[in-house]
């Protein structure tokens, strides 16, 4: 058996080969509830030199004695989803989501501007973009046909599309079926049915499982903590009144044109390489509009965006 090196202190050793990986489940300041590659949870606490901790991360972990641990390290996120806080500094709220779902229903009324918002949101994270159509069971003559023209709007723009409603058993299978294989988060106007879809879609253990101990103090968990559940049809749910409550922050214009994805090809294509698709002449983007290749509501959805984004510059001018 190797000795050990006599000048190497007991903690450097366990520093270098106690190192696990695992995820936030939840947090508060610096106490989190991480699950450990095996599907263990432990409680842990962040090193002083780890900010920003958001539910969601992967991060590494080393013991810290029975079910105990210490982050010492967030890893590298593939997406992050951060709103400002009181200062109007960002905070990050989830990490690593790979899909929006944008909830709307037939009452309150969908607009489709903002479904656009929500678009250039999930492409700034990034995430897949999907629509959720919930109370079906509500469906009239005259709301059918404007759901059904708005959901083929954003269909043909290759965003799933699924129709689900809370109140007949089965009726969620098509979203139970997109949530699997996914980290997801619902997002939508109040009272389009978030909670409730959360409240079916999770098993009642399901809710409490994330609790940190009460004996930790610091650690009790709230209702409005952001919580990452395993949903029983697989996939992963991060959900909170925050998350849903999200909608889009202050963006810049090249955010914006990104969030408009089927501009992409075309606008390489414009005259000027720095085209607005305003007015500009040679626009590609207009000219797809004119052969009826893209919707011509997104493109004027799209300059409505730009001439607020371009008032809001002239007022932070003004300063
Ligand atoms: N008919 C019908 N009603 C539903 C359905 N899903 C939810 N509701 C009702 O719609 C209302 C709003 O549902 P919530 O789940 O509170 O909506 P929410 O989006 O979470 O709203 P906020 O918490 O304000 O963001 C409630 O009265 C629900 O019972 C459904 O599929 N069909
Ligand atoms: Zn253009």
């Amino acid at each position: 058996m190797p000795r050990r090196n006599p000048l190497k202190p007991r903690s450097a050793i366990s520093a270098q080969t106690d190192i696990h990986t695992g995820q936030v489940i939840r947090h508060h300041g610096r106490n989190a509830l991480v699950e450990a590659e095996n599907g263990e949870r432990l409680e842990c606490t962040a090193r002083k030199r780890v900010h920003d901790l958001a539910c969601g991360d992967r991060v590494e972990w080393s013991s810290a004695g029975d079910d105990q641990g210490v982050i010492e390290r967030v890893l590298p996120r593939t997406s992050a989803l951060s709103r400002p806080d009181h200062r109007g500094r960002p905070r990050s709220l989830a990490a690593n989501i790979d899909q929006l779902l944008i909830v709307i229903a037939p009452a309150p009324e969908p607009t489709a501007a903002l479904i656009d918002r929500y678009l250039i949101a999930a492409e700034l994270m990034p995430a897949r973009p999907a629509l959720v159509l919930n109370k079906t069971d509500r469906l009239t003559a005259d709301t059918r046909t404007h759901i059904d023209a708005l959901l083929a709007e954003f269909a043909a723009l290759d965003i799933p599309v699924v129709r689900v409603n809370t109140r007949e058993p089965g009726a969620l299978q098509p979203l139970i079926e997109l949530l699997a294989t996914h980290t997801s988060i619902l997002v939508g106007q109040s009272g389009v049915g978030k909670s409730s879809l959360v409240n079916t879609l999770l098993p009642e253990h399901e809710i409490r499982v994330g609790e940190l101990s009460e004996a930790s103090g610091q650690g009790r968990h709230t209702t409005s903590d952001t919580t990452l559940y395993h949903l029983p049809g697989g996939g992963k749910l991060i959900d909170s009144p925050g998350v849903r409550d999200f909608h889009l922050w202050h963006i810049d214009k090249a955010q914006l044109e990104r969030g408009f994805r089927e501009f992409h090809d075309p606008a390489g294509h414009c005259r000027f390489h720095n085209c607005r698709h305003l007015n500009e002449p040679g626009c590609a983007v207009q000219a797809a509009v004119d052969a009826g290749e893209i919707s011509a509501r997104r493109l004027e959805s799209y300059r409505k965006l730009y001439a607020q984004l371009e008032a809001a510059e002239e007022r932070l001018g003004d300063y």
